[in-house]
């Protein structure tokens, strides 16, 4: 059986190592940070975080890959009284996307996804707010990032995935990565398994690496850049709004959104979207702004708001779009010796980089690197 190491424990690393073990494939996940951790560096914990397909029509991939955790969401939200979705941390919530411009056809490209949401329909003139020109609606999906990647880590750990927290060296190249995350894999065994297993050769069949941002040093990617997101955690001391999710896309590109958080009584505030930016520290002038376009959002005056958080999180972005895709790294100096002193190439797939839309990407992109690490190793999905 094929043994994986999955480098990262955000939504990509956990989802992805959980797609691999349905499919039969052993995987130990290696990473700096793990859920329950709070850094500037772990994207995922600070994510809005809901399904809305930024997707065009002609990216196809990506739309299937939007299409496949919108599925999959939806389905956890039906099945046995939506009991998994609460497992999970997801809400099955109306959505409403207010626009600057005019309501484009239904066979607009950009309105691509209309056939495959549920309840997709165009609001009214009175569903509107009078800064908006036009609006859609569907049934959306909210997500609690905190519940849904320790839903994803217990899933990894009962389909027995093994978790080690550990840094990997940044900036002395892939390769010394690598052999950092088999010594770390090598160690835990070690620990787990007594000391008989501490000669134990590390069979590493590949690596997926699911870094997020820390790609941009870990195998010095340059293309990666950060897209600063701010938002605000509220509670409404008294009648709170019904609970839909309410977006707005002005002409100059801000986007302002409230999201009622699944499990809580808490809203998430937001955003702003700045690209480049690598300060995590909450600007508090910012956040003020942010609370006076979501309290006008919901047509509301500040009584009974309680600002219960302020946060900062920042997506990986990457010019050219996600990466996907599988290196072979040479490992032949001082690399992972097979004994005999022939050089040894380890198969590396890449998956980082999905900026705004890494929990509605996960699913569909942790497939694509199931087929591509079967590719690679010459097994396929059933025979791993
Ligand atoms: C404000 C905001 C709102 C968002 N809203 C949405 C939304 O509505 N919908 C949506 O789909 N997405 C949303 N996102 C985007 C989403 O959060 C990200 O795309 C996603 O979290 C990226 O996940 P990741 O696993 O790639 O990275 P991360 O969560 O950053 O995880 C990276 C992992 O790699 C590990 N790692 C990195 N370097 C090393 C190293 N050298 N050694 C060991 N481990 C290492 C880290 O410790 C961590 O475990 C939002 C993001 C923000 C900030």
């Amino acid at each position: 059986m094929a043994y994986i190491v999955v480098i990262g424990a955000g939504v990509i690393g956990l989802q992805t190592a959980l797609t691999l073990l349905e499919a039969g494939y052993k995987v130990s996940i290696v990473a700096k940070y793990l859920p329950g951790d709070e850094a500037g560096m772990y994207t995922s914990p600070w994510a809005g975080a809901i399904w809305r397909t930024h997707a065009t029509a002609e990216q196809k991939e990506t739309c299937e890959w939007d299409l496949a955790s919108y599925a999959e969401w939806i389905k956890a939200t039906e099945e046995d009284g939506g009991v998994e979705g609460v497992r999970m941390g997801i809400e099955r919530r109306q959505i409403r996307v207010y626009s600057s411009k005019p309501t484009p056809s239904l066979d607009s490209p950009s309105l691509w996804f209309a056939p495959h949401v549920q309840s997709f329909r165009t609001l009214a003139a009175d569903e509107i707010p009078t800064a908006a020109k036009s609006g859609i609606a569907y049934d959306g999906i909210a997500v609690n990032p905190l519940k849904y990647l320790a839903y994803l880590l217990r899933r990894v750990k009962e389909l027995g995935g093994y978790v080690i927290q550990g840094e990997l060296p940044v900036g002395a190249g892939l390769a010394e990565a690598v052999r950092t995350a088999a010594q770390l894999v090598s160690a835990e065994r070690k620990g787990r398994r007594g000391e008989e297993a501490a000669n134990e050769a590390v069979d590493i069949d590949a690596i997926v690496n699911c870094t997020g941002l820390g790609a941009a040093t870990l195998c010095n990617d340059e293309a990666l850049f950060p897209i600063r997101g701010q938002t605000l955690l509220v509670r409404f001391a008294a009648s709170p709004p019904p609970k839909r999710i309410l977006l707005s896309e002005s002409e100059d590109g801000a986007v302002t959104y409230v999201i009622p958080r699944p499990g809580t009584d808490l809203w998430v505030f937001g955003g702003t979207k700045t690209k480049g930016v690598w300060d995590v520290e909450v600007n508090e002038r910012i956040g003020e702004q942010i609370l006076d376009r979501c309290l006008g959002l919901l047509g509301r005056e500040g009584e009974g708001v309680e600002v219960l958080g302020k946060q900062v999180g920042l997506r990986p972005g990457r010019e050219g779009g996600v990466r996907v895709e599988v290196e072979v790294v040479d490992l032949s100096v001082g690399g992972l010796g097979d004994g005999e002193g022939k050089s040894k190439g380890m198969v590396v797939v890449h998956q980082y980089g999905h900026a705004g839309a890494g929990y509605q990407n996960a699913v569909g992109s942790a497939r694509k690197v199931l087929g591509l690490l079967g590719e690679a190793l010459g097994t396929s999905t059933k025979a791993v």
